[in-house]
């Protein structure tokens, strides 16, 4: 899909690109790594011509780019930066027309297509379509940013730091919509940062960069598994066990959980704490099997009624959710000091638990 072979960037006497050849599958996304000024903006930024190489060729669906009109080529890909560049005097809807507009795309077209990009981002089109960029927080103009890059529904996109300005709880956010629409559209994306961690919850391939040149090429898993040399262990840190988390899923490691409902018999309660000898709680869940907390076994032995011994959880930061990371889970663990967690869909009901033990097993 975009083929680099030997290409160099030489400015005055230095190299910022180095004899990088690098393959890039249809679909894939491709972060480009490594620590700042090793090279990573310049190869993204010949692939579309912003930046011209010294040497070397840059194939994109087979066909050289030297061969293309700059401005047909970089209409043909979507290109988000961090400081996203949206118009002033635009509107949020004219932004995102931008691209359509140079294509000769009819107005009801254009706009049928801006409502539509803004939804998938989840930003409101009857809010938002007329706002300008000064009435969005930075997180909005990320997003709007997104959409603009997606207008012209292009196969490519090229991703330069976009979330790089973000705070962070705003930065994990737009990961995980990022993430999501992924899996949605399966563009081919190519996407700088120099946060590992970034890179680790995105990318299918990454690219480790150093001085103009390529360490190592490589899944994530494979890449903090396997690190290249002394360079890439360095690089991808002592903690990479821990970073390896986040590529790993709860709803892949829940299991069954000891539960009884909140109108059961102390009898029915009694006979699950017999069943395990060891176990110190049961979650308690109400009306269609939703959760509301837990009892704990009792310590004397007699039965106790779930009503009377239920403890109350706030459904809003105890329980799981099944598309968390294990880190994210491994936070709320530490958060809450406990051995075992429930997971709850959307609806609030109890789909089962993940205990410590098999987290750090993962
Ligand atoms: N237009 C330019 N003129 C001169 N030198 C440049 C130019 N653009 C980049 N460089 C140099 O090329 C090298 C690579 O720059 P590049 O921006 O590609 O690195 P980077 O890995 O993206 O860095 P960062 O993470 O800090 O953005 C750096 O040493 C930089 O100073």
């Amino acid at each position: 899909m975009i083929s680099l072979q030997h290409v160099s960037k030489r400015y005055g006497s230095s190299l910022a690109v180095d004899d990088l050849s690098l393959e890039i599958e249809r679909g894939e996304f491709c972060c480009l790594i490594g620590p700042s000024g090793c090279g990573k903006s310049t190869t993204l930024r010949v692939i579309n011509r912003l930046v011209e190489p010294s040497s070397g060729t840059i194939l994109v669906h087979g066909h050289d780019v030297r061969l293309a009109r700059p401005e047909v080529l970089r209409r043909s890909m979507g290109y988000v930066i961090q400081s996203v560049g949206l118009f002033p005097h635009m509107t949020v809807q004219e932004n995102i027309g931008v691209v359509p507009r140079l294509l000769n795309w009819d107005k009801a077209r254009i706009r049928r297509r801006a409502w539509e990009l803004l939804e998938l981002l989840a930003l409101p089109p009857d809010e938002y379509a007329g706002k300008y960029p000064w009435q969005l927080s930075g997180g909005e103009a990320q997003r709007v940013g997104v959409a603009r890059a997606l207008a012209a529904n292009p196969d490519i996109l090229l991703m330069d730091e976009p979330f790089g300005a973000l705070d962070p709880v705003t930065r994990e956010h737009l990961q995980t919509e990022l993430a999501r629409l992924q899996q949605e559209l399966r563009k081919t994306i190519v996407f700088v940062t120099h946060d590992i961690e970034e890179a680790v919850r995105l990318a299918s391939r990454m690219a480790l960069m150093r001085e103009g040149r390529l360490v190592q090429h490589d899944t994530p898993e494979e890449l903090l598994a396997h690190p290249a040399d002394s360079f890439a262990r360095s690089f991808v840190g002592a903690d990479r066990g821990l970073k390896r988390l986040s590529r790993l899923f709860v709803r892949d490691f829940i299991q069954p959980a000891p539960a009884v409902g909140l109108n059961d018999s102390p009898e029915r309660a009694n006979s699950l704490f017999r069943i395990d000898r060891r176990l110190p709680s049961l979650w308690v869940t109400g009306n269609g099997g939703k959760l509301l907390g837990w009892m704990n076994r009792p310590e004397n032995g007699n039965p106790e009624h779930p009503i009377e011994s239920l403890v109350p959880v706030d459904l809003r930061s105890f329980p799981l959710a099944p598309d968390l990371t294990l880190k994210q889970a491994l936070s709320t663990f530490i958060r809450f000091g406990v051995e075992t967690l429930p997971v709850i869909d959307q609806q609030g009901r109890l789909l089962g638990q993940l205990s410590l033990p098999i987290l750090l097993e993962a």
